[in-house]
């Protein structure tokens, strides 16, 4: 045999030895990708070189044998010894033709050995082109909880809160992209393999791994991964406790199975596990009798065993060591800390990231600005719009509603309770999905009695939690309500992530406070065992009105209480009812229903009766209290017309005073409901409040009833300014109208010059600490000067600059250089506005003050 495995310098003849080995070459030659990938990269071979070898391809490969060592001939010495050095380095490529390297003494030159050899292998990069291929399709799309209809995921998918935690919980910053999940910031062990992300019901914790597929499978991510296996942890449920699997069964057959050479992509796989990524979605799902940490260690790859055994001793790092992997569990899921290389916490959506997701939800612009208003109105929403999964909700409500023909206001359509009431169905839909009998696209109602009984074991948690204060159960709370382990499943409630000072004692807590309020009302409403008259017993706390005093001090969960009533009300509105009475009994339901209505009226009155009053020269001034506007919320959220009768009959011919009473603009609409029903007229004052825009929108209605209205500090741009000035021209009714601190440019204030110009009625006037600039001072100016009504005007703290004030001098001039101190007057206030000095009221005077002066 000849010896040809010297240095370089003295090279014998490749060429020579390749001719003579030939037949062994031609026939020991398994891959021919590999060499291929080598010879083009090095420069040996040219695009054209390999595609006529490709293009040779036969089933056994010989051919591409023969023609590689064809061309190889052709191309030199270099070429021939470079072709020997890939088989060298490629050994797990070509470990068939070691013998031979022996055989022949090969030893690479110096040279040589500093180039690196990639190695490639069809069958394993067809796989991976498999795999890609496969996770591309299936993440592209994403099925809704109620799998009506898929949704294109890239038009879906949102940035979401990431937040990298310690071992001990403490947070230790924000991840900003997902790459980051595989870097060494964060690290808690560097043993370990396993990055976990933990994140509340409905976070999105199953969209992040299909995030993660996506990118992979566009090869966005992880350059270095070659293998992405994707499970569903509750599938390993679906093994009976003898099932014994081998882990290449487990990859190939649960995931994605090779077209071919399945025996040498599992070997390969075995000794390159640092290019294997696992997504293992929803451990909290794993339903075993035992403790994980009682699996014993596997450390055979071809072991058959149990799967759920497979599974740990994947997170362990026994079995594919080096591989990543990611998991995903409920919030309160404990992991044993030696798997754990990184805490992720997953938290949701913030204010942009709500925002991004409106914008991608709703195509339409005014689609986009009608949510967006109802969300600013309405806290209570905005705040559940974080968890992704409820943000689609009522997303997915809104968008039923704004479809509906002729709508136009969407709080004309839907209360809290309408969106609670869509939640939960959406929630028993999911998990009715997971049951393989379920069929498709049941009615509301099919949904609600099925579940039936878990809805009522939840309502009683809840129920005694609210009477209780009580916001986290423990585990014997959770068995005397009767919840299963079923009805843990249906996601309303979670584990709490701290342990209440009981430490290994497991604590639960409803996904949010006010589902907790829902089910307690929920299961008033409906637990036939809880008479009519117990019913109304829960509106009393907040009803009495608060004194002065400790003992009066609200209770700090009354809040709670108010959502429960809140959602009473709204299940035992006429929209609703239908529903309450496929469920429980329907005597009992209108029972209680006539109960809450009578209830509701008792309260009232006693209300209105107790309303602080003050006896001023113009009226009588009532100031509200804030409990009184949850007794308004209570009647819109019920509809209850007679109720909304009686209240407005109260309070018609009043000044009703609603200042700093946290109205936000969905309580115009409540408030509405009620002064549609006054007779006469009513002064209505909502300084220092929140209603916006949106708010002003939602009053309309009630604007033929008013002659006083002042929405002073209420954030209301030009549009709400608008809106108001053209609906109140229509009255010819209103004496003030008070604006003091919103947010009206010009545009607004040439609004309300209009309406000053044609309202016969105007007198008072507050405009002070806005935008206005020289423009809009012009428009006030000259509908001032037309008006005969107007008398005082207060503008203090805008822009109107010199122009403004020439404006306003020359409106003024007109009507006082008559009058030699009120031109003085006059003149003063105008050099006072033209500096922009005036230290506190405005423009004070007017017409009355000048009137006053002579
Ligand atoms: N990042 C996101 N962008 C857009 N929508 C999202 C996002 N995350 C979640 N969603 C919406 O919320 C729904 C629920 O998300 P997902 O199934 O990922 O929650 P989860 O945290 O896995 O919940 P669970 O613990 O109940 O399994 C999705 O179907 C989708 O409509």
């Amino acid at each position: 045999m000849e010896q040809l495995a010297t240095p370089r310098h003295k090279s014998p003849s490749y060429l020579d030895l390749l001719r003579s080995h030939r037949v062994e070459l031609v026939n020991g030659i398994k891959n021919t990708e590999c060499l291929l990938d080598n010879l083009l990269q090095a420069g040996h071979f040219t695009l054209e070189d390999t595609e006529v070898i490709q293009q040779t391809a036969t089933q056994h490969g010989k051919v591409q044998n023969r023609k590689i060592l064809d061309i190889i001939s052709g191309k030199g010495e270099e070429t021939a010894e470079y072709f020997i050095y890939i088989m060298y380095r490629a050994k797990d490529v070509y470990s068939n033709l070691e013998p031979w390297l022996e055989e022949i003494h090969y030893c690479p030159s110096d040279f040589l050995l500093k180039k690196s050899v990639l190695i490639t292998d069809a069958g394993e990069r067809s796989y991976t082109e498999k795999l890609r291929h496969e996770l591309g399709r299936d993440s592209k799309f994403i099925s809704s909880y109620a799998q009506k209809q898929d949704t294109l995921f890239e038009d879906t998918y949102t940035e979401t809160l990431m937040e990298l935690i310690n071992n001990v919980n403490e947070p230790k910053g924000m991840v900003s992209c997902l790459d980051e999940l595989f870097s060494v910031f964060g690290v808690i062990s560097e043993e370990a393999e396993t990055v976990i992300v933990t994140g509340d019901a409905g976070v999105g914790k199953s969209i992040l791994l299909q995030k993660l597929q996506s990118l992979w499978s566009k090869g966005e991510l992880c350059a270095d991964v070659k293998f992405f296996f994707k499970f569903r942890c509750r599938i390993f449920n679906s093994f009976k406790e003898e099932d014994k699997i081998s882990l290449k069964d487990l990859l190939f057959k649960y995931n994605c199975y090779p077209d071919r050479d399945v025996d040498e992509i599992f070997r390969y796989i075995c000794q390159h596990a640092e290019s294997v990524l696992f997504t293992l979605d929803g451990f909290d799902e794993i339903n075993i009798d035992c403790d994980v940490n009682d699996i014993p260690d596997i450390s055979s790859p071809f072991v058959p065993t149990h799967p759920v055994a497979l599974l740990m001793n994947l997170l362990r790092g026994k079995l594919l060591k080096g591989s990543k992997k990611v998991l995903t569990a409920r919030t309160g899921t404990i992991l044993p800390l030696r798997i754990v290389r990184k805490k992720v916490v997953l938290k949701g959506f913030s204010k942009d990231n709500l925002l991004q997701y409106l914008k991608k939800f709703f195509k339409n612009k005014s689609y986009q600005s009608s949510v967006l208003t109802q969300l600013e109105a309405n806290p209570h929403l905005c705040t559940l719009c974080s968890v992704p999964l409820f943000c689609w909700i009522i997303f997915k409500s809104y968008e039923h509603i704004l479809n509906m023909p002729n709508t136009h206001q969407l709080s004309d359509y839907i209360t809290l309770t309408d969106v609670y009431l869509l939640m939960v169905e959406v929630f028993l839909n999911h998990s009715c999905k997971m049951n393989l009998n379920w069929k498709t696209a049941r009615s509301q109602l099919d949904v609600f009695r099925t579940k039936r009984s878990a809805l009522m074991h939840l309502g009683k948690l809840a129920r005694n939690g609210i009477e209780n204060s009580n916001f986290l159960f423990h585990q014997e709370q959770i068995t005397a309500a009767e919840i299963s382990e079923q009805d843990l499943q249906l996601g309303f409630i979670k584990a709490a992530d701290h342990y209440d000072g009981l430490r290994n004692q497991s604590t639960y807590e409803f996904l949010h406070l006010t589902l907790q309020s829902f089910f307690a009302a929920l299961s008033l409403a409906v637990d036939d065992q809880i008479s009519s008259r117990k019913t109304p017993h829960y509106f009393f706390e907040c009803l009495i009105p608060v004194r002065q005093g400790a003992k009066d001090v609200p209770k700090p969960h009354s809040e709670h209480i108010r959502f429960t009533k809140l959602f009473l009300c709204g299940l035992l509105s006429s929209s609703n009812i239908n529903l309450l009475m496929k469920l429980a009994c329907p005597t009992v339901i209108q029972g209680k229903r006539s109960v809450l209505t009578s209830y509701l009226n008792d309260c009232v009155k006693s209300h209105i009766r107790r309303l602080p009053r003050l006896n001023l020269e113009d009226g009588c001034k009532i100031h509200i209290l804030p409990c009184f506007v949850w007794l308004i919320r209570f009647i819109f959220e019920m509809q209850n017309e007679a109720v909304a009768k009686l209240a407005a009959r109260g309070i018609c011919n009043i000044y009703m005073k609603l200042t700093y009473c946290n109205i936000c603009s969905s309580d115009c609409s409540a408030l509405t409901f009620i002064l549609l029903h006054i007779p006469n007229t009513i002064a209505l004052e909502m300084d220092n409040n929140n209603i916006n825009d949106y708010g002003v929108e939602q009053l309309l209605p009630s604007f033929s009833k008013l002659t006083v209205l002042r929405l002073s500090v209420n954030q209301i741009t030009d549009h709400g300014a608008c809106v108001l000035a053209e609906e109140l021209r229509k009255y010819h009714q209103i004496k003030s109208l008070g604006l003091y601190k919103n947010h009206l440019s010009d545009v607004g204030a040439r609004a309300i010059a209009q309406l000053v110009e044609s309202c016969p009625s105007l007198v008072f006037l507050r405009l002070g600490s806005n935008m206005i600039t020289h423009e809009g001072g012009a428009y006030l100016a000259k509908a001032i000067q037309n008006s005969k009504t107007i008398e005082d005007v207060g503008l203090w703290g805008n822009q109107i600059g010199d122009r403004g004030a020439e404006a306003f001098a020359e409106a003024l001039r007109d009507q006082h250089t008559s009058t030699p101190n009120g031109a003085v007057l006059w003149y003063m206030i105008i050099i006072i506005l033209a500096f922009d000095i005036v230290p506190y009221h405005v423009f004070e005077t007017s017409q009355s003050a000048s009137r006053n002066m002579l």
